[in-house]
């Protein structure tokens, strides 16, 4: 990504967002109980070397957000390693999401509030519960990514849906297939229609 950046000359205009659950198999209480995250799970031949701590994985996430402009990292644990996610997220280097973590759902979210581990949400599922759990984030000053399902199609109602409950974010995957650029272009429609009235979030993308 960061290659890709400097090629077309915007590196520093470019922030990072990851999730980093398709490069990583995560391996649940393997050693002693704990789980271990596999790096080298799409290699054939792996020899097990790459499997992974949470301290280990909470130094290679603060290599990655010291060496490129991260901005946010999205389930960086398995969704019950509430210990690895709390402490990472206290560190503060980066928005943490809650995917898998929080499930959009209410009990999940409190909890989490309770115990600082992330400081987003990842907004999916049905509308009333979505609504729900977008004021409980949003009471603790958290971000809002409204999140794009497997099996999308070209349905834009989620671009809608971040503008009017001002979520600032939305992942809905790179721009090369029809579904995804559905959502951007009727982002594109809805700021033409507001006009003046479209503010650009710039440097606050997470709070606006
Ligand atoms: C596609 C996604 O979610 P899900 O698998 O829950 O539909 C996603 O989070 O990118």
């Amino acid at each position: 990504m960061a290659a890709i950046s400097e090629e077309i000359g915007s590196l520093n205009l470019i922030s990072f967002a990851n999730n980093p659950k398709s490069s990583i198999i995560i391996l649940k209480r393997l050693v002693a109980k704990r789980t271990k995250y596999d790096l080298d799970y799409k290699s054939p031949n792996k020899s097990g070397q790459n499997f992974k701590s949470g301290e280990d994985m909470i130094e290679l996430y603060k290599e990655l957000c010291a060496d490129y402009p991260v901005v946010s990292i999205e389930d960086p644990f398995d969704k019950e390693d509430w210990e690895h996610v709390k402490y990472f997220s206290g560190l503060g280097i980066c928005q943490v999401v809650g995917d898998d973590l929080l499930m959009s759902n209410s009990k999940r979210i409190e909890r989490a509030i309770q115990e600082s581990a992330c400081n987003a949400l990842l907004l999916k599922g049905p509308v009333t519960e979505a609504i729900e759990a977008v004021k409980l984030a949003k009471d603790e000053r958290w971000g809002v990514v409204i999140s794009h399902r497997c099996g999308e199609t070209e349905d834009s109602f989620i671009a809608d849906l971040s503008v009017g409950l001002s979520t600032g974010q939305i992942k809905a995957g790179a721009p090369c297939r029809g579904e995804r650029l559905a959502k951007y272009n009727q982002l594109l429609r809805i700021e033409e229609e507001l006009g003046d009235q479209a503010v650009y979030a710039g440097d606050d993308w997470r709070m606006s």
